[in-house]
Order: C-alpha cells, then sequence, then structure tokens
C-alpha cells in the first residue's frame, strides 16, 4: 500500500492499471510560486514542494509517500496545464505537426529509501486534424493536463515517432517505479 500524494485521476489511473494499491491524499502546494522557466528545473521543484507538504503532513511511518509534477516543453517553451481553453488550443497549436516531451520526476519515499526520478518521453506528432483538434478542445479534454495534450487519447492517432514510456508521458513513470514497491 502506498500514499500517492496527489490529485489527479491519470495518476490514479495509472497506479490502478498497474494493480499497485493505493490510498489518494491531494496536496494544494502553489506552483506559481516556482521562479525557474527551465522546464526540467520547474518541474523538479514542483515535485519537491509537493513532496514536503504532503511528507510534513503524513510522513512516511505508516505508508510510503509518492508525489509528482510533469510539465511539457516544446520549442524550449515550458507548458503547464492550460489556464483556459484558448491557452489549451495556442498549446495544441504549438505542438501540432512538432516534437513535444512531457517531463515527470517522482518522489518515492518509504523506511529505506527515497527514489527521485526525471524522466521524458518525446513525442514527434503529425499535424492535428482542425476539426478533431475543435472537438477535442471544446470537449474540455484539454484541461488539468500539462500541454493539454492526452496521449493516450486524442494524441494517439497523430503520434508519428515515441521515446520513452506512455505512463511518462501521463503523468507517473510507473515501471521506474515498480522495482522499489
Ligand atoms: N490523461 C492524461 N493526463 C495527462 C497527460 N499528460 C499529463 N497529464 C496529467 C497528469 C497530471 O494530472 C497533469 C499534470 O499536472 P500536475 O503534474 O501539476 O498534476 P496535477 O495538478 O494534476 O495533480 P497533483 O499536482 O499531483 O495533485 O496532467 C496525458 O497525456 N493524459
Amino acid at each position: 500500500m502506498i500514499r500517492l500524494g496527489s490529485n489527479s485521476p491519470t495518476r490514479a489511473l495509472l497506479l490502478n492499471k498497474f494493480n499497485i494499491d493505493f490510498i489518494q491524499n491531494g496536496g494544494s502546494f502553489d506552483e506559481d510560486s516556482i521562479i525557474t522557466k527551465n522546464p526540467k528545473s520547474f518541474c523538479y521543484e514542483a515535485t519537491k514542494g509537493k513532496f514536503e507538504e504532503l511528507y510534513k503532513k503524513y510522513g512516511i511511518e505508516d505508508i510510503p509517500l509518492l508525489v509528482a509534477d510533469s510539465v511539457v516543453t516544446c520549442n524550449n517553451i515550458l507548458l503547464r496545464k492550460a489556464k483556459n481553453l484558448k491557452d489549451a488550443r495556442s498549446m495544441l497549436e504549438l505542438q501540432s505537426g512538432n516534437k513535444t516531451s512531457v517531463i515527470t520526476c517522482m518522489i518515492f519515499k518509504n523506511k529505506n529509501i527515497e527514489l527521485i526520478d526525471i524522466s521524458s518521453t518525446t513525442y514527434e506528432f503529425k499535424k492535428f486534424n482542425i476539426e478533431d483538434m475543435n472537438k477535442y478542445i471544446s470537449s474540455g479534454e484539454c484541461m488539468g493536463k500539462a500541454g493539454a495534450i492526452m496521449v493516450e487519447g486524442f494524441c494517439k492517432p497523430y503520434i508519428k515517432k515515441v521515446r520513452g514510456y506512455e505512463s511518462t508521458a501521463m503523468g507517473l513513470s510507473v515501471e521506474k517505479l515498480l522495482p522499489y514497491l
């Protein structure tokens, strides 16, 4: 049993998919407090902030703690979760027919180890079909996802090339975590 220190439904879905028993307690770390715009540093700072908040609140005496953060970088621009549908559209237009990477940082701590993992999955997308993209945006599924992309959904038919785990792109590099559970 582990504590998933996250509000993310996708992270819960991933742990379920890998049959990992967990309870879910999200935090309220303010990612807007992070100064750096470097995608990898931002992702690490956000994960560290989330970990410190929840480690203070729950500790690891009873069960291990897992937190994570994901960001997207395209054309060296840091893309977080879209603020609104207009923001989501511009993120998607940037990534259409382009190369984009999802960076996921995880911190996992139990009584014996502390794992800090930063992984990325890089995609080369074909150009998104406009009608398809409009439908995706108006569905609202683009919200709450780093870079407004959904690799297992909207983006799937447009994947030309991929390097890295799909789980990393969805927000939790579970394959990297398994050896420690
Ligand atoms: N379903 C899906 N979700 C994705 C994908 N890429 C990123 N995400 C989700 C995972 C995270 O919930 C979210 C990235 O935002 P954060 O890392 O800040 O996490 P979030 O605020 O959702 O929850 P947390 O900070 O862990 O409480 O985007 C994807 O391709 N598919």
